[in-house]
C-alpha cells in the first residue's frame, strides 16, 4: 500500500520557495519564488539579491538613509529572478509560487510572462501602495490571486 503522508503539491511547491528563499543575503526580508507549470514542473526559482556581478559584500543592504545607500536601488526580487532564469521556458499559464506577494514591479513582469496564477505566503506589505498597485493590475489582468494556506506540516531537512 503506498504511503499517505506525502506532502501536497502546494506544501511541496511552497516548500521549495522557503527553501530558495534560504539563499537570501537580504537581512530583513529573504524571499522565494517557483514558477510550475500547469503539468506541476518546475520552469524556474529566484532569491531576492544582487544582480551578477554585484557583490553582495559591497553592496548596501541598508533599508533607510540616501537613495543610493540602500538595497532598494539595486536588489532584483525573487518573482523577476525567476522569470529571467527561465529564458527558454515558456511561462504562459503557469503559476508562481511566493514566499511573499508581489510588488508593482514585478506584477508588470509577471503579466507580460502570462503567468495566470500567483499562489503567495506573506503579505507584510498588503496596504502599500505597491501591493495595492500590483493587486488592481492583477485584477485587470485577470491574473488568479491565491492565498496560500498552511497546513500546519512541518518539514525538517538535516543540512
Ligand atoms: N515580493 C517581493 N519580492 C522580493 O524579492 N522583495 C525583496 C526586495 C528586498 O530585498 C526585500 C524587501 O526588503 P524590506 O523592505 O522588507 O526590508 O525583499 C520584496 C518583495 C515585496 O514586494
Ligand atoms: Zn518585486
Amino acid at each position: 500500500m503506498k504511503r499517505e503522508d506525502y506532502i501536497n503539491w502546494d506544501e511541496y511547491f511552497m516548500g521549495i520557495a522557503l527553501l530558495t528563499a534560504m539563499r537570501s543575503k537580504d537581512p530583513n526580508s529573504q524571499v522565494g519564488a517557483c514558477i510550475v507549470s500547469p503539468e506541476n514542473k518546475i520552469l524556474s526559482l529566484g532569491y531576492n539579491g544582487m544582480p551578477m556581478g554585484c557583490s553582495d559584500d559591497e553592496m548596501p543592504w541598508e533599508r533607510e538613509g540616501a537613495p543610493l545607500q540602500t538595497k532598494y536601488m539595486y536588489v532584483c526580487h525573487a518573482e523577476l529572478n525567476a522569470i529571467l532564469n527561465s529564458a527558454h521556458n515558456n511561462l504562459k499559464g503557469a503559476r508562481v509560487y511566493v514566499t511573499l506577494f508581489p510588488c508593482n514591479e514585478c506584477t508588470k513582469a509577471i503579466i507580460q510572462s502570462g503567468i495566470a496564477e500567483v499562489v503567495y505566503y506573506g503579505d507584510k506589505y498588503h496596504d502599500s501602495d505597491s501591493s495595492i498597485a500590483a493587486r488592481f493590475m492583477f485584477e485587470h489582468a485577470g491574473v488568479r490571486l491565491t492565498p496560500y494556506k498552511p497546513t500546519g506540516r512541518r518539514a525538517e531537512l538535516e543540512l
